[in-house]
């Protein structure tokens, strides 16, 4: 199978039992952590820093942890956060007034880095960019939430997406964030994405390793397809 990485959202774990949840969901075959981070500014709801991520890395957190940003001003959070354990951290263009320098910034802290577009952003801005994107991240809902449901729209940008990082060759991880679920996973990998984040579908169920095992069937599924 390809090498399909899925990234259970913190944002729907039970924040009162974070390390335990996590730790939880590794267990139970998620491959990285996605570990949203909303300023109530850039978006209209407040998670948490640099600080909570650390006490991760101190509960004995060793997968790679992925830090979306939905912060702005973006870049005096990046040495915090890289110095917390992040391993990538992604950012929305709109949240910083040089895209090239903070990409510069978060490798330049050790980490991986990404790019985050928004349902309404065009992949166009991407472009000047993506030779030095670590991962592209499409956001198939508006940020700010879990639990919304996938813009079907997205299928689109992700396919067009797929098709520009195949044509430059590039190894850039195509990750796809929001209302992902068991009954949309293999179309959205059919798209081209390699990198599923999923939140309440995961941390909502009952099972999580039920749950990620289904996932993983019906990657498997849309491969043979
Ligand atoms: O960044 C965000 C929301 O802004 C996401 O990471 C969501 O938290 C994913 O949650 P679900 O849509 O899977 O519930
Ligand atoms: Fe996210």
């Amino acid at each position: 199978m390809a090498d399909y990485w899925i990234a259970p959202s913190i944002l729907s774990a039970d924040f009162a039992r974070l390390g335990e949840e996590v730790s939880n969901v590794l267990d139970a075959g998620a491959d990285v952590v996605h570990f949203d981070v909303m300023d109530n500014h850039f978006v209209p709801n407040l998670t948490v820093g640099p600080m909570v991520c650390k006490s991760l890395r101190e509960y004995g957190i060793d997968a790679v942890i992925d830090v979306h940003l939905m912060i702005e001003p973006v870049d005096q959070l990046i040495p915090p956060f890289a110095n917390a354990g992040a391993d990538i951290i992604t950012f929305h263009p709109e949240a910083s007034d040089d895209v090239a320098r903070t990409l510069a910034l978060i490798k330049q802290q050790g980490c991986k880095a990404g790019l985050v577009l928004n349902p309404e952003t065009p992949l166009d801005v991407a472009l000047p960019h993506i030779e030095e994107l670590d991962v592209l991240l499409l956001m198939s809902v508006n940020p700010g939430f879990g639990g919304q449901s996938f813009i079907p729209q997205t299928l689109t940008k992700i396919r067009q997406a797929r098709a520009l990082l195949d044509e430059k060759q590039l190894p850039t991880r195509l990750q796809v964030d929001g209302g992902i679920n068991l009954d949309n996973i293999a179309e959205i990998a059919r798209a081209g994405a390699d990198m599923f984040v999923a939140g309440s579908a995961i941390f909502a169920s009952d099972d999580y390793q039920a749950t990620l095992s289904q996932m993983r069937a019906q990657l498997a599924q849309a491969e043979s397809k």
